[in-house]
């Protein structure tokens, strides 16, 4: 194997792309992350360190870093946190591990990170050059059916997250891509092209304003 001779540059992989996903709780986030990492196995999903209690099903390391109160703290007085945020008015805290995620994108690895409103406004301040992606319902029905069939919290916490969702759902023009979740498998390929750049507008020579151009499912919002 070739080493490079002193002083000649080294080249350094073009940084992987960050993706932030937001959208209100159980329009189908987890649902769609676990079906883009099976798309995309060398995807870095961002796993939140939360105070939350896990739910059935979710795994410690994978789903989320469960932590409690003090250990929180302590990562947030350490700016271990990309970013953090007080979730269904302060009923827990999550946060982003920051080093994972800057380690990942200078690896040249795509990076997916899945945050509330609050953090996805702070890493893409933070981060200019990460794609905002709102995960939209098709109806606010659909919504409240998929939180209420989920059955996985109190008719209070259902109360309070869709509270929650309504001021999600007015922050949507936000975001570069606003996908709605009619089918998992289409907004999970959807996103793949984002994550890996097969959307590339460098490849279309129409568009002349350097934007991405919208996936099939992207609905401009009004
Ligand atoms: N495209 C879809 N069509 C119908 N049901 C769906 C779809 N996507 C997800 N669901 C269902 O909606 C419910 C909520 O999904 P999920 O838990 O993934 O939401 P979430 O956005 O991660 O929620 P939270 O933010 O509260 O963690 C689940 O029961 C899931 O099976
Ligand atoms: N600001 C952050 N928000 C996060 C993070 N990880 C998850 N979340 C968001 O919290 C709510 C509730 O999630 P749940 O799993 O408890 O139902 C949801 O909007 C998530 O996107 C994070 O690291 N930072």
């Amino acid at each position: 194997m070739s080493r490079p001779t002193p002083g000649e540059p080294q080249s350094t992989p073009p940084r992987g792309r960050l993706v932030v996903l937001v959208g209100p709780s159980a329009v189908g986030k987890s649902t769609v992350v676990s079906r883009v990492r099976q798309l995309l196995p060398e995807l870095f999903f961002s796993v939140s360190a939360t105070t939350r209690a896990p739910r059935p099903g979710e795994t410690a390391g994978r789903d989320y870093h469960f932590v409690d109160r003090a250990e929180f703290d302590r990562m947030i007085d350490d700016d271990e946190l990309l970013e953090w945020a007080e979730i269904h008015g302060g009923l827990q805290r999550s946060g982003t591990p920051r080093r994972p995620v800057i380690e990942a994108m200078e690896r040249g690895v795509p990076v997916l990170v899945e945050v509330d409103l609050v953090g996805a406004r702070n890493v893409l301040r933070r981060i200019p050059e990460a794609t905002g992606v709102f995960l939209a319902p098709p109806t606010w029905d659909d919504l409240v059916a998929r939180l209420t069939a989920r059955g996985t919290e109190s008719a209070d916490a259902v109360a309070r997250r869709l509270e929650t969702a309504r001021v999600e759902m007015a922050a949507q023009d936000e975001f570069d891509h606003v996908l709605v979740n009619h089918e998992v498998d289409q907004v999970a390929s959807e996103l793949v092209s984002l994550l890996v750049g097969s959307d590339d507008s460098t490849t279309d020579p129409s568009r002349v304003d350097g934007s991405s151009p919208a996936p099939s499912s992207t609905r401009q919002s009004t």
